[in-house]
């Protein structure tokens, strides 16, 4: 499998390479050709052991990197003359990287960094592509100077000969095993022992090691975090793109599908006629349209993001590095469950292989993981609301994707109940803010009663995470809201275009309403006839979106072999691929299985022999 995906991804990175040259001739961003065709990476279902190469390891020399560091090592990565892998988590450590093992002593002596993973815990552990593929690795390692710490630092090092694709004398390197998807990206580990490199292999566009020793810190040590923030980036596009891919999937089944008849004596209907399956397959059709919008949203503040830090300014990193956790948090965790979801409302044929169901959801499931565990992204924007907080406190503006917050904490209680999108709208973000007060009220008592600032954010987790939670809602809803409603180019639109747009606005804004209603009537006061009415419009909006469910599917525009789905094909013989692929099924090469003489002949003899000895 992993020879067969680096074949696949070779091919994949060839092409990639055309489409920059098409997209973005010379350049070296390979974000526009991404952009034109991410969904190559579909085409290597077992997943792409080049895509840290792609999207960590080439960006990390671009961006951490000098550049003359950047001419050295940077193009000939960017070319795939040479391929790398991003080694920062370790077996021991991947969410607290201060608590990183992997050091590196600076040797005046020689201008040497010496490189050693001390103990088997400090092993680099999950790397993509550094099991087999990488002859390169971007080793991130703390930095000690005459054994004093000085914090995290980024290392280009060799780790196999590019002729013989040998080991180094001094690397241990491997595949750490079988995962539950993504067998083919042969994630590794790696031990470095007494391993040395040039000073200049220290990445040094931010912080410096001079020849003397002397340690020249970074301006804002969190730029060394910027590679992470544009994978997230990637994660909250590519993990909508699966979800897209599933409810595609789900969608063309549920109208091939019949069963069950509504009415007695009537046929049995296409199975997206029952409400319920409405309920199931079309709001995730919906999640994934806005969440495709938040990425790419997101995409552009990335982009504006890295060429001011490129100018060393810095002021826009901490409203990305808050919104790129907020989104692949918020697409990871609603793709991974949503996938789920479309894969039961398709039955037992969702079950099968042939599906694909079930490979979508193990290629999207690890996102919720990886680039920063959900949990502990949610808690990193908790703590960022409530240094926004207190800003709201003392007067102060917030930063844009924030400014609903200062409007709303003005707000003395929640205006007269219209059930307006405006008003769906601003009951999530107001429900958004009041758990931010409730928070900060927690996490601020306990640092007034002598709590440490981290130990404050662990006993205030819950609140922290659900206040992060609501935020990313607020955010994204906001932004599709924007997008339907207030759009320059709404104009362009067909009416019945817009019609289906602002359907897809209505259920999404009543389907995170009731998801979160009790956070909302924590705060906010709604009769039991409002609520009713929304359930109302819930089932009419299902009913309006079910006749366009198949052509919003069908301009997700995925061909039949990225679906590569028995139940998704464009012409929607399922039965027949259904049963194509189980002929397929190597089981079925013979009439009588090789196990039958082997062990069931024989136990089903014994079984009889000893039912007639017990009735002797
Ligand atoms: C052909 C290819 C096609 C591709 C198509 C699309 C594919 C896209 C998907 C990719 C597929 C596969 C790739 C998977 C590769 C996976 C790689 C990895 O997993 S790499 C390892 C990832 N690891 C992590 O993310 C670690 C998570 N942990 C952390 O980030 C930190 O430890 C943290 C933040 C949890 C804690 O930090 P720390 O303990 O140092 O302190 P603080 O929390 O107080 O933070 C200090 C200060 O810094 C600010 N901060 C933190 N992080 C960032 C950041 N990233 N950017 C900017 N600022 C940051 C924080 O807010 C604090 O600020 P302050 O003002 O001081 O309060
Ligand atoms: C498919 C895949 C590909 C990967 N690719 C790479 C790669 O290319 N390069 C790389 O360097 N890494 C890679 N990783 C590793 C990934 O970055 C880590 O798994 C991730 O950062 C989580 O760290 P961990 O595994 O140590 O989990 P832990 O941090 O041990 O998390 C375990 C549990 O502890 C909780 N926890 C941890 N810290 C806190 C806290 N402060 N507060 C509250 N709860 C906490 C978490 O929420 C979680 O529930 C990959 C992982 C996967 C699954």
């Amino acid at each position: 499998m992993a020879s067969m995906s680096v074949k696949h991804a070779i091919a994949a990175a060839k092409k990639l390479r055309s489409l920059q040259e098409r997209f973005n001739p010379g350049g070296s961003d390979i974000y526009p050709a991404l952009m034109g065709d991410e969904a190559i990476t579909a085409l290597i279902p077992s997943g792409n052991p080049l895509s840290v190469h792609i999207l960590m390891f080439t960006r990390a020399l671009r961006e951490q990197g000098t550049d003359e560091q950047y001419e050295k090592f940077g193009r000939r990565a960017d070319n795939n003359e040479i391929i790398g892998t991003f080694a920062q988590t370790e077996l021991g450590h991947g969410t607290y990287l201060r608590g990183l093992e992997a050091r590196a002593d600076y040797d005046r002596g020689t201008e040497e960094f010496v490189l050693n993973t001390p103990k088997l815990s400090s092993y680099k552990w999950w790397p993509g592509g550094l099991g087999q593929t990488c002859n390169y690795c971007i080793f991130v390692a703390q930095l000690y100077i005459d054994n004093e710490a000085k914090g995290m630092a980024m290392f280009v090092v060799q780790i196999r000969d590019e002729e013989t694709h040998m080991p180094l004398p001094g690397v241990h390197v491997g595949e750490i095993g079988k995962k539950m998807g993504l067998n083919g990206v042969n994630n590794g580990f790696l031990g470095l022992k007494d391993y040395r490199v040039p000073r200049l292999n220290m990445l040094m566009r931010h912080q410096q090691v001079l020849p003397d020793g002397r340690f020249v810190k970074s301006p804002v040590s969190q730029v060394s975090y910027f590679p992470m923030v544009f994978v997230r980036c990637m994660v909250a596009r590519q993990n909508s793109n699966y979800l897209a891919q599933a409810a595609t999937i789900a969608t063309r089944y549920s109208v091939i599908r019949r069963q069950s008849p509504i009415e007695e004596g009537q046929p049995e209907p296409k199975i997206l006629e029952h409400l319920t399956q409405q309920m199931k397959v079309i709001p995730e059709i919906v999640t994934a349209v806005v969440y495709r919008l938040a990425a790419a949203n997101l995409q552009n503040m990335y982009n504006e993001t890295a060429e001011a830090v490129y100018r060393k300014d810095f002021s826009r990193l901490p409203e990305l590095h808050a919104l790129a956790c907020i989104l692949k948090v918020a697409t990871s965790y609603d793709s991974t469950y949503g996938i789920e979801r479309l894969r039961q409302a398709c039955g037992g044929h969702g079950y099968l292989t042939a599906g694909n169901l079930g490979n979508i959801f193990a290629m999207a499931a690890p996102a919720c993981t990886y680039e920063g565990e959900n949990s502990v992204l949610y808690l990193q924007v908790g703590k960022i609301l409530m240094k926004n907080w207190s800003q709201v406190l003392a007067g102060r503006e917030l930063m844009p994707s924030m400014a609903y917050i200062s409007e709303c904490s003005k707000m003395t209680s929640f205006p007269q109940w219209t059930g307006s999108w405006e008003c769906l709208l601003k009951a999530i973000q107001y429900a958004c803010v009041g758990s931010i007060r409730l928070a900060f009220q927690s996490y601020n008592a306990r640092v007034q009663s002598a709590q440490s600032q981290t130990a404050a954010v662990n006993y205030s987790g819950l609140e922290l995470t659900k206040a992060a939670e609501l935020h990313g809602r607020s955010y994204v809803a906001g932004n599709f809201y924007q997008q339907i409603v207030n759009s320059p180019n709404k104009h362009q639109r067909s009416p019945q275009f817009q019609k289906v747009l602002e359907n897809m606005l209505e259920l999404h804004l009543i389907q995170i309403f009731f998801r979160h209603l009790g956070d909302i009537l924590r705060f906010i006061r709604i009769t039991e006839d409002e609520i009713s009415a929304l359930q109302r419009r819930l089932e009419e909006v299902l009913k309006e979106l079910r006749p366009d469910a198949v052509a919003i599917t069908d301009a997700f525009d995925f061909n039949d072999k990225i679906l590569s789905s028995a139940l998704g094909c464009y012409d929607g013989n399922v039965y027949e691929r259904l049963f194509e692929a189980a002929l397929k099924h190597p089981l079925n090469r013979k009439s009588v299985p090789d196990f039958f003489e082997a062990h069931l002949k024989p136990f089903m003899k014994e079984n009889a022999d000893n039912a007639k000895k017990s009735k002797l």
